[in-house]
């Protein structure tokens, strides 16, 4: 079937009010200010945003000391979990690395090129802990820098007033491989880690989540530094048929409308009663929760939450793709069709056995996704984006006889004398009995 040649013809039985475009601009202008600022004055001015937004005037780079605390500080139980979650994150990672393989080929007889995967050497990973202590972000993105195999590995993270960083998340860090911790966060941290401030080296990339400050901060720096992507305000999207538990689907996108006030869950279904099920079932999973959740998710449900109904299952796949969510689960029949059929989201959540926290905490696929439609370009961290992947080249004599003939002609056409001529030097070098017509119109 022509995907493209359908009219939709889904209902509307829930709108959002707001999206994910909707602050845009005044974020950018904050943190344009801010990160100008910083750049222009360093240490000092990155030391008076840590004041001003994470209130905190305590010690920013945390000695081997104050890491083995904060380590004592968690319950050996919560380090079992973490040390669970990270084993899986790692071994996913790995078989992903697997998959990045260096090559060689023949192109031309005695032109031989290749492709070989560098990993970035110094890394910045952004581990948010405005709303909630983001543990496994930790997990996630040092464990895949570490994998990948970067040299340096800075985690940064926002302290708590008069406390400093969270002992689980300086934990997590160390035990996935970090090699300096600093307790800072938003746009600060990010700058700090861009430019290579407050006693850590400049990173060549930096990863992570982060609220949309973070994200704002980290898509202006992008080339000057590299990015994994932008991971903003999480958004989900649930596609379930008129078989799917109504109670399951409306747990579910309220586990992730609790993320803050401006994330955003849709329902996409082909079944009216279930629709109805769902919107009468969310309110009360959202009262039911403690009171921070709760604010959030009655927000994110307010203004963010869709709910559409489809005519069909091809129009609610169309429409997943055209959301293009971070995270997107399907609770339907023939979860294959689904599969093979869906093309944008960060991460897939097949079936009602696993569900989207299983891969936000533990289940070993990468948790830090692309937010606000950018599932269209790009997937999740993963060791890829640690990595750089180059090409080289080597020929003999004869195998540039060929490859300078067309490049002197192409060069030439083009207008491009001082190329031709490289190619040119070489023919007459190796060739100096042989005539060669490497004029434009040749
Ligand atoms: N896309 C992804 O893969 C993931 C996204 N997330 C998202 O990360 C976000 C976490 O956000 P938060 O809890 O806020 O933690 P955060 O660590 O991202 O942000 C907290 C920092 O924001 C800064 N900040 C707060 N208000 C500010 C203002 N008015 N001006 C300038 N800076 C300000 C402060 O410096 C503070 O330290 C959520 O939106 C969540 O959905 C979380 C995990 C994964
Ligand atoms: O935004 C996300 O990807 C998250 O849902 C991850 S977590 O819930 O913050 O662990
Ligand atoms: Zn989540």
């Amino acid at each position: 079937m022509d995907r493209t040649s359908r009219a939709m013809t889904r209902t509307y039985l829930k709108k959002a009010t707001l999206t994910a475009v909707s602050d845009a601009t005044e974020v950018r202008e904050t943190v344009s200010r801010i990160l100008q600022e910083i750049d222009t004055h360093g240490d000092a001015a990155a030391l008076e945003y840590a004041a001003k937004f994470d209130k905190y005037d305590g010690n920013i780079l945390l000695t081997e000391e104050e890491i083995a605390a904060a380590a004592a500080k968690v319950p050996q139980k919560l380090k079992d979990d973490i040390r669970f979650a990270q084993d899986n994150v790692r071994r996913f990672a790995e078989q992903q690395k697997q998959t990045v393989s260096h090559i060689e080929y023949e192109i031309v007889p005695g032109l031989i090129a290749g492709q070989k995967a560098i990993p970035v050497a110094a890394s910045g990973c952004y581990v948010p802990a405005g709303r909630y202590r983001h543990i496994a972000s930790a997990v996630m993105t040092v464990t895949t820098a570490k994998v990948a195999g970067c040299n340096h590995i800075t985690v940064c993270s926002p302290p708590q007033p008069g406390e400093g960083i969270n002992p689980a998340i300086a934990y997590a860090a160390k035990v996935s491989g970090a090699d300096k911790i600093m307790a800072i966060g938003g746009v600060q941290a990010v700058a700090s880690m861009a430019f290579g401030l407050l006693g850590q080296p400049k990173a060549n990339i930096i990863v992570g989540p982060g609220n949309q400050f973070v994200a704002e901060a980290k898509r202006s720096l992008y080339g000057r530094v590299g990015i994994d992507m932008i991971a903003g305000p999480t958004d989900s999207l649930v596609l379930a048929d008129k078989d799917a538990d109504a109670f399951i689907v409306a747990t579910d996108l309220v586990s992730q409308a609790e993320h803050g006030y401006n994330s955003p869950v849709w329902l996409v279904t082909d079944d009216g009663a279930l629709a109805e099920n769902v919107l009468r079932l969310v309110p009360d999973l959202i009262e039911a929760l403690p009171a921070l959740n709760r604010e959030n998710a009655a927000a994110a449900w307010r203004d963010y939450a869709e709910v559409i109904l489809c005519t069909d299952r091809e129009e609610m796949a169309a429409t997943s793709d055209e959301y293009a969510p971070e995270h997107l689960t399907v609770q339907a029949a023939e979860l294959d069709w689904w599969q093979d059929r869906l093309t944008c989201y960060g991460s897939l959540f097949l079936g009602e056995e696993t569900t989207v926290s299983y891969g936000d905490k533990a289940s070993g696929t990468n948790h830090v996704l692309p937010t606000s439609r950018a599932a269209t370009y790009t997937g999740g961290l993963s060791v890829h984006k640690y990595m750089k992947i180059v090409t080289w080249q080597r020929a003999t004599r004869e195998g540039s006889k060929s490859i300078a003939q067309a490049t002197a002609r192409i060069s030439r056409l083009e207008g491009m004398e001082g190329h031709a001529r490289a190619a040119d030097v070489r023919l007459a070098k190796y060739f100096p009995d042989e005539d060669f017509d490497l004029s434009a119109d040749g």
